[in-house]
């Protein structure tokens, strides 16, 4: 049993998040909601929002019984080793702008609190050394008063080793060939890092692009410097640019080599025939 990590069942200081946030970090006081097992955190924060809850509330939990990833699949988890977690948003500004804004704020909160480079797979999975770290999943809806709301889903890896993780206990086995292309930020930093401080960093890294971008859009629609500025952050930090992918929608299989991306975020492959195709949704690989 030497090499099995076994999950603490440590719960989640969420005064202790609070405090940071307050004293430390100097992001505003937040909203937070925390149960100790929740069938999925976006779940419960899109009730909350469709029941009229403010923006900023944000969900936590230690685990997911029913946890969502892109596209129906499942998401799993180990108890207690990874941050899950759910805001209301109201964004004025298109769901492409929050993908980006979500990303990056991830890639800022891994650097803030493990000083290690991380990555973007378009749209949004976060990647360390081409391992997923983090994966995000946004989903939108309208209140009872017709009003937008998105919720940000975060699911990111912290503590432990993939490869080590008891899978008798999770789930973790049925996701086919996870330790080739999952990793955790332990494993990435080689030390263990605090839940509450990532999380801290994470809501912090969020609501200052989300406010800009709030205010931005209020005032220009949309087309100021601060969008260009996400937008280009976002590009930057793509390693999916420049390569040769294959983009999975369904049954449809396309080829080619990611060049560029264009102002919505959409992906521009080029395919072997010289084609230059849009993607907006897919599984690359
Ligand atoms: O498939 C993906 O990459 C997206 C995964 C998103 C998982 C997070 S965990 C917290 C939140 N609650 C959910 O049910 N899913 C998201």
């Amino acid at each position: 049993m030497d090499n099995i990590d076994t999950p603490p069942s440590r719960k989640l200081d969420v005064e202790r998040i609070q405090h940071l946030l307050e004293t430390e970090i100097l992001g505003t006081g937040k909203h937070l909601i925390y149960e100790p097992v929740v069938d999925s955190t976006n779940a419960l924060a899109m009730q909350l929002a469709q029941n009229g809850s403010e923006e900023g509330v944000v969900v936590l939990t230690d685990s997911q019984t029913a946890g969502k990833g892109r596209q129906g699949r499942r998401w799993v988890d180990v108890v207690g080793w990874n941050v899950l977690s759910s805001t209301v948003l109201r964004p004025l500004f298109p769901p492409y702008q929050l993908v980006m804004i979500a990303s990056l704020a991830v890639v800022d909160a891994i650097a803030d609190t493990c000083n290690v480079t991380a990555n973007i797979k378009w749209p949004n999975d976060v990647l360390i050394r081409d391992r997923k770290v983090a994966g995000i999943l946004i989903e939108t809806s309208h209140d009872r008063a017709g009003h937008l709301v998105a919720i940000l889903g975060i699911g990111v890896n912290i503590n432990g080793h993939i490869s080590r993780f008891d899978t008798t206990q999770t789930s973790l086995q049925t996701n086919q060939g996870l330790v080739t292309t999952a990793t955790t930020l332990e494993e990435e930093s080689g030390h263990v890092v605090s839940r509450e401080a990532f999380i801290a960093h994470l809501l912090y890294q969020i609501e200052t692009r989300y406010l800009a971008l709030q205010q931005e859009t209020r005032q220009t629609h949309g087309h100021g410097s601060i969008s260009r500025f996400i937008r280009e952050q976002w590009r930057a930090r793509l390693s999916t640019l420049g390569r040769t992918i294959h983009v999975h929608q369904g049954k449809k299989l396309l080829s080619g080599v990611a060049e560029d991306v264009n102002d919505q975020g959409e992906l521009l492959l080029r395919d072997h025939s010289g084609e230059c195709i849009t993607i907006t949704w897919g599984d690359i690989e």
